[in-house]
């Protein structure tokens, strides 16, 4: 299934062009990397993605959703199907881990509290992070942080994943383990993409590669 499908798409910041002309194909499962310099329109591709900016020319469709057509009311459907990491989503400071991914569950619909202890047990368990769910996130290192807000992208299940800097704050071997968890969620077939400074992963994981160059999106030669 195409997760991503943007046909000569161009995405302005306050009129001004950041990217241009880009076509973009994702599937089901996929892993990219977006590399680029710093203001290159990472970060800008992947809002797009989640309609947070406007797209005013191509077509852009992401899961069944026509981001040229979108209406208002439907985009918080839209990103309740997306994994959002982003600094912009961090946990809330004033309730444990729990409670951020309770206040989540809630907040997209979940009514049954079985269900929803089920949900969070698994999610946690699948980033290692079972043991921490009654701390609060100033008891948690910035890596077990990043881990919660994996974990709480996961609970309702998305076919898309959109990461951006997910490694940014961490250190070395911190960011590897939380790249691995990305790469094994891409592995289980949801589409991840992941906006990096860092290629240093890329052999350990391998994935696609992506480039914001010139205000274009290219598929760089590797060396
Ligand atoms: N809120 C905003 N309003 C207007 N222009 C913006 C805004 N955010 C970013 N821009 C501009 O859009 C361009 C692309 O920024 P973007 O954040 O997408 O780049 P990036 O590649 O993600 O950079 P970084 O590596 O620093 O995160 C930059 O020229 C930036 O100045």
């Amino acid at each position: 299934m195409k997760i991503v499908d943007y046909k000569k798409v161009e995405i302005l910041r306050k009129e001004h062009v950041v990217l241009k002309d880009v076509n973009l194909e994702i599937e089901s499962g996929e892993f990219t990397y977006i590399i680029g310099r710093v203001g290159s329109g990472k970060s800008s591709l992947l809002k797009s993605m989640y309609a947070e900016i406007p797209i005013e020319m191509g077509e852009a469709h992401v899961l069944d959703y026509d981001l040229m057509n979108i209406k208002r009311k439907m985009i918080p459907m839209l990103r309740r199907e997306i994994g959002i990491v982003f600094q912009d989503f961090q946990l809330l400071t004033d309730r444990s881990v729990y409670d951020n991914l309770l206040f989540v569950l809630k907040a997209t619909g979940w009514k049954n509290k079985t269900d929803m202890d089920d949900r969070i047990e698994e999610v946690l368990k699948e980033v290692g992070m079972l043991t921490k769910s009654y701390k609060m996130p100033h008891e948690l290192s910035g890596g077990e942080q990043q881990r919660i807000v994996i974990a709480r992208a996961l609970l309702n299940k998305p076919k898309l994943i959109l990461a951006d800097e997910p490694t940014g704050n961490l250190d070395p071997a911190t960011g590897e383990q939380i790249v691995r968890y990305l790469h094994d969620i891409a592995q289980e077939g949801t589409a991840v993409i992941m906006a990096t400074h860092n290629l240093s992963f890329v052999e350990q994981f391998p994935g696609r590669v992506l480039r914001c160059d010139d205000k274009h999106l290219i598929a760089p030669q590797l060396d």
